[in-house]
């Protein structure tokens, strides 16, 4: 009773409403939101946002990774020098088809036609698959299951980059290996050369790309490594000869496809002048028509890539720049962390053999 009083004294001497009262109003209007934060949290609970990347993700699991790796990737290399382009395509490919997961390293079986038996990448070259393999194998030695194929074709492509003279950027780590594999997600995720400029743009704003990242990338991709002739035969000797060639590589590429019906396995320079280096030599090429793949010259004469190749042309520091920035940006695209994957025991199968079967019997 005295309580009562009291409290009724304190309502009528010092404020109205009475504070009790306002602690409920105040309740009642944050009602809402309280009832919002709440649920919120316990959804994201329920959907636990996947871990990030991070830069010394197998610091503690796997302190020697980056070591290893480098042990595999520089002798092989040196040993054999197509492996830098070779990863680079490879590391492409898996990219863009579902992301970064290493799903073009798995074999096809009597369940599934898996990516890497897609036309368009039955052209890599096989130094690309070989590395990832080895550095694999060095790696479940001394932490067995605990680095994904993904990462390892990441942080090799980068590294062989550099070997050949590009830039460095930063790789970070902790990528899943992809559990899907399916020849049939390929189709309009990769440009091919016989493509418009339209089609190319198209495909790479579709993942997420500028104009300059679509110049700088497939410039810079193809500063190195080589192309079948089949992939560029149709501007030497189709119905109507590609004015945009330069008559000498014209005709050393002629030369040297006449035989490519009986010998399929002839391939040229994608850069005729400086090969085997990293560098802005491809863009002085397609300023002088000597863009060995139609899709690379006309990137020359199209008004709206035109403008980044003549600025890579003249200024290699900016090609670089924005070549390790896009390359940065195409190692995160897509990745699968947490539970969205699994890290492989060998990279060209999935741990459950059977994974996908009833879905994939179909792409047979
Ligand atoms: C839509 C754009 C692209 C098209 C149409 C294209 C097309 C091609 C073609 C036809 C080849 C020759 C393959 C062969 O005959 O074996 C090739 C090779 C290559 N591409 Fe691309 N490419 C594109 C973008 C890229 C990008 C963005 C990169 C990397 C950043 C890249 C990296 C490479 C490399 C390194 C090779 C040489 C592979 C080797 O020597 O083993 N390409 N590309
Ligand atoms: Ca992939």
């Amino acid at each position: 009773m005295a309580r009562r009083r009291e409290n009724y004294h304190q309502f009528s001497s010092t404020s109205f409403p009475p504070p009790f009262l306002l602690t409920t109003m105040a309740n009642s209007s944050l009602l809402p939101l309280i009832i919002l934060l709440l649920s919120s949290a316990i959804i994201a609970k329920k959907s636990q946002h996947p871990p990030a990347l991070s830069l010394n993700y197998y610091a503690k699991s796997c302190p020697r990774f980056h070591e290893i790796l480098q042990n595999v990737v520089v002798p092989k290399q040196t040993a054999t020098p197509t492996t830098a382009a070779a990863t680079l395509r490879l590391f492409f490919h898996d990219c863009m088809v579902g992301g970064c997961d290493a799903s073009v390293l798995i074999s096809s079986n009597a369940y599934n036609k898996a990516e890497r038996d897609m036309d368009i990448n039955e052209s890599l070259a096989g130094d690309g698959f070989d590395i990832v393999a080895r550095v694999k194998t060095a790696l479940e030695i001394e932490c067995p299951g605990v680095v994904s194929c993904s990462d390892i074709l990441a942080v090799a492509t980068r590294d062989l980059v550099i070997q050949v003279g590009g830039p460095h950027y930063e790789v970070k780590l902790g990528r899943k290996d992809g559990l899907e594999s399916k020849a049939s997600n390929v189709e309009g995720r990769l440009g091919r050369a016989n493509m418009t400029m339209d089609d190319i743009i198209r495909i790479f704003e579709g993942h997420g790309y500028t104009i300059r990242e679509l110049v700088v990338l497939m410039g810079g991709g193809h500063t190195i490594g080589f192309a079948h002739c089949k992939e560029f035969e149709s501007r030497l000797f189709g119905p109507k000869p590609d004015p945009s060639v330069h008559p000498k590589l014209a005709e050393r590429l002629k030369a040297m496809c006449a035989n490519s019906s009986s010998d399929p396995t002839i391939s040229a320079f994608l850069d005729p002048i400086s090969a085997g280096n990293f560098d802005n030599m491809i863009f002085k090429n397609l300023l002088n028509g000597l863009g060995v793949l139609g899709t690379d010259q006309a990137m020359a004469s199209d008004p709206r890539t035109r403008p980044f190749v003549e600025e890579y042309a003249r200024d290699p520091v900016v090609f670089f720049r924005d070549f390790a920035r896009a390359m940065e940006k195409t190692s995160v695209y897509q990745v699968k962390t947490g539970k969205q994957g699994e890290v492989r025991r060998r990279c060209d199968a999935f741990n459950n053999l059977q994974m996908g079967k009833s879905k994939t019997t179909q792409n047979i």
